[in-house]
């Protein structure tokens, strides 16, 4: 049911022909325009879209009324025109009006960057909380772009519009709709939230490490998630193919149980209405253990990526200026190794043996995976000391969670007690302690 004005962002249907563009603005730019377009183009493509072509145009002010220059707009409209586009998609964000003035022009419907991530994320989500969290976003996104608009008029026509004229009443009713929809939402949201920091103290209560994988979309989170567990979930082609994190429980030498933890994928300039719903998924890092930092080394903008990354990791406190002082270690997984020529490989090997935190590797081929699971497990041991501990006799699961996790290098019984020699790093043994407690 449509009881608002549904603006032209919504209900993209799969399988629509598609042009992108976008508009690059001398100077504001840091990343490779043709880059910028295939992520663009791979954005549609993860919601079924069928994209005909794509092009980018030099912008050299932004026009308020049409972002591009009317030239330009004539050559986006020739474009769609050609290619039988019912749907303009502008890599860029676009006013209310601007939106409205392209479709005029091209008469197709335009969707801008906003609307194209709210469609992914609304189709990736997959919890609740993600769910509820995409929906508000969206809501959001509407509420800014409620204009006075010709349905408006039509349906006010003979209404009340004495004071501000037809059509304000309706969008008034409209943006309370919208606000009181929000309200609801939010309290849900509130009520999801504690059930999940439920969880998640259940989850640190378990005695086992947690490694988080984060990464830049599409830098190989997933296909190393898959390779590291042997489990066969989501590694496909698609961007946000993992909105939700993921655990699953693996092995790594000298460290018998670890879960691992796959998150969702970072994007550049995430739309504002967007950052709740992507910071609700990234908490899980927070009580990780440890973070792989997942790159894509073969990216014309590998870098940028990186710095994206890192400044939202600066954000929740994990590793920037001032790092939280129990936030996870991070080591960097610098991946697609098999896509680089002999000459780019030997540079990026050089520049990894310069730094202790990086692993150079192919998830796809596997080359170099048994490295970054070494790495992991030696900095989760790391500090590990023998400590000489009593246990009671009767206490054979304490026992048991020692030969487990550490490596016990004697024990005899003495009195009621077992006097064990053991090997633990010390977050493993503050672990140990706390299991006790509970
Ligand atoms: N050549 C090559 N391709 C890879 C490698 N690792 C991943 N890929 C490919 O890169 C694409 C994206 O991989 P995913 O594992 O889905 O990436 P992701 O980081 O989980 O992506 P999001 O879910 O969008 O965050 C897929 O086509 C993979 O097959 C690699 O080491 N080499």
């Amino acid at each position: 049911m449509a009881v608002f004005n549904r603006d032209s962002a919504d209900e993209v249907s799969r399988g629509a022909r598609a042009i992108v563009v976008r508009a690059d603005v001398p100077g504001a730019e840091r990343r490779d325009s043709d880059a910028r377009i295939e992520e663009a183009k791979g954005l549609a493509l993860a919601i079924g879209i069928d994209v005909r072509a794509a092009q980018a145009f030099r912008v050299r002010d932004r026009k308020p009324a049409t972002l591009f220059g009317s030239g330009q707009v004539d050559s986006i409209a020739a474009l769609a025109q050609e290619n039988e586009a019912e749907l303009v998609i502008v890599d860029n964000a676009l006013s209310p009006v601007q939106q409205s003035n392209l479709e005029k022009a091209t008469g197709a419907k335009v969707i801008d960057r906003t609307g194209l991530i709210l469609e992914i994320f609304g189709e990736r989500a997959a919890t609740n909380e993600g769910r509820l969290q995409v929906e508000l976003a969206h809501l959001d996104y509407q509420a800014g772009r409620l204009v006075r608009s010709w349905t408006h008029l039509e349906r006010q026509r003979g209404g009340f519009g004495f004071l501000g004229g037809p059509g304000e009443t309706q969008i008034e009713a409209d943006r309370r709709m919208i606000r009181d929809r929000m309200a609801k939402i939010r309290r849900e949201l509130e009520q999801v939230t504690r059930t999940r920091g439920l969880h998640r103290a259940r989850r640190q209560r378990a005695p086992w490490p947690v490694i988080a994988l984060v990464g830049y979309t599409n830098a190989g989170k997933s296909t190393l998630f898959n390779r590291l567990t042997g489990a066969d979930v989501m590694a496909e082609d698609l961007l946000f193919a993992t909105l939700d994190p993921t655990m699953r429980q693996i092995a790594l030498p000298g460290l018998d149980k670890a879960i691992l933890s796959d998150t969702v994928g970072f994007v550049s300039d995430l739309p504002t209405q967007l950052i709740a719903a992507f910071r609700a998924t990234l908490e899980e890092v927070l009580s990780a253990d440890m973070i792989v930092h997942v790159r894509d080394i073969a990216h014309p903008d590998s870098e940028a990526q990186r710095d994206d990354v890192l400044d939202v990791l600066a954000e929740l406190g994990i590793g920037g200026e001032q790092p939280q002082e129990d936030a996870p270690v991070i080591i960097e997984a610098w991946n697609k190794l098999d896509l680089l020529d002999a000459e780019a490989a030997a540079y990026v090997r050089e520049a990894a043996a310069r730094r202790d935190d990086v692993v150079i590797l192919s998830a796809l081929t596997g080359e170099g995976v048994d490295l970054l699971q070494r790495a992991i497990a030696t900095r989760m041991t790391a500090g590990a000391r023998v400590h000489k501990l009593r246990v009671p006799l009767a206490d054979g699961a304490a026992i048991a969670w020692l030969h487990e996790h550490g490596e016990v290098l004697g024990s005899n019984p003495d009195g009621g007690d077992m006097a064990i020699e053991v090997r633990l790093s010390d977050s493993a043994l503050a672990r140990f302690w706390k299991r006790e407690r509970d």
